[in-house]
């Protein structure tokens, strides 16, 4: 199977490079420092699950595209979507199969209506990872799991060509039935991880410990949940609990990569991870005030970097 992995930043490095690791036929389409950076110091990965160093893998640039992939693993943040799109249009052919793993929903539309629906999958991953100063794919945690599968939740022999080639990668591949809903949970997880560390600009342990911390952190993921079942993917109780004691457990280090790029100065995906979930909930006439305050300070934030 012929693998072309858009970006190799965190996840785009780390999942690449775990897949090229057990022999795939993975190519990274990336810009010009990156391609320069890899081919100088070769893929880096430092991780629980085993450091890699990968010299010389294969990349290739937007302009030198010119043949088909059986996969496209789209690993861009969503602000640079519109031109991942344009970059990769050279790559996807009759059979090509796209699984994207950003954050949110949003995307599933932009590449359905620039590639057609048939050619995309569902997908997302749980992994804490950072690209670093000097191109190193920092794993920052324990988990590294990547679902994908057929938006309708059938079991095609296409899905199951791709959980093949991903069995004896260094990561948890899951080919799921029910993909769609796995997204609006993950994500309905996410926007409140994100939106309640960019507010408090704090870890979850550091909010728990603050006064109404927990109360915050509660009322942020119900209003998220709301959204998600005003759309008709409700998260199943088992989710919800899940989500509510990883969100508040005491003492814990855990932060969304979107409070990673905070803090570094760094674009946020404001408009795709909370504006959307905001957007969607008061299209359903649902009150959202801490999702709100959230999604206008990531504004405020924005505005001050473009000044
Ligand atoms: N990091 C994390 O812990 C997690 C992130 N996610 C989600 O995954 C997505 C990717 O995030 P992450 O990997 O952290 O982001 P990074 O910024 O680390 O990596 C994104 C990469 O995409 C590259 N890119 C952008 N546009 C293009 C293009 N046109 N052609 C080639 N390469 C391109 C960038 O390259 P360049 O260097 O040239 O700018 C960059 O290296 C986001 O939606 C994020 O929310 C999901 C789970 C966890
Ligand atoms: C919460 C986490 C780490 C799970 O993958 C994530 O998606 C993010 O921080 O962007």
């Amino acid at each position: 199977m012929k693998i072309l992995v858009v970006g190799a930043g965190a996840i785009g490095g780390y999942f690449g490079g775990r897949l090229l690791e057990t022999g795939q036929d993975v190519t990274f389409l990336v810009r010009k420092a990156r391609a320069q950076a890899l081919a100088q110091h070769g893929l880096q990965i430092r991780s629980q699950a085993g450091d890699a160093s990968l010299m010389a893998p294969p990349t290739v640039q937007a302009d030198a595209l010119h043949e088909t992939f059986d996969l496209i693993m789209l690993s861009c943040k969503a602000y640079h979507l519109p031109q991942a799109l344009q970059d990769m249009a050279p790559a996807v052919g009759e059979q090509t199969l796209i699984l994207p793993l950003l954050n949110g929903m949003q995307h599933l539309d932009r590449l359905d209506a620039r590639f057609g629906a048939g050619r995309v999958l569902g997908g997302l991953c749980v992994i804490p990872a950072t690209l670093d100063a000097e191109g190193v794919v920092r794993h920052l945690g324990a988990s590294a799991g990547l679902s994908f599968g057929e938006r309708d939740g059938g079991r095609s022999p296409r899905v199951e060509r791709i959980a093949q080639a991903m069995a004896n990668a260094r990561f948890d591949s899951r080919l799921s039935n029910t993909i769609l809903q796995d997204m609006w949970n993950k994500w309905v997880f996410l926007a409140a991880l994100a939106g309640i560390t960019c507010l408090m600009r704090a870890p979850i342990g550091d909010i728990v410990a603050a006064p109404g911390g927990e109360r915050a952190i509660l009322d942020l993921l119900e209003e998220c949940r709301r959204v998600a079942e005003a759309n008709g993917y409700a998260p199943g109780d088992a989710a919800m609990q899940r989500s509510r004691t990883m969100l508040t457990e005491a003492g814990s280090t855990l932060s969304a990569s979107m409070l990673r790029d905070l803090e570094q100065g760094s674009p946020v995906e404001a408009d795709h991870v909370i504006g959307d979930l905001l957007a969607r909930g008061e299209a359903a006439a649902l009150e959202l005030p801490k999702l709100r305050l959230a999604y206008t300070q990531l504004m405020a934030y924005e505005a001050r970097r473009g000044q």
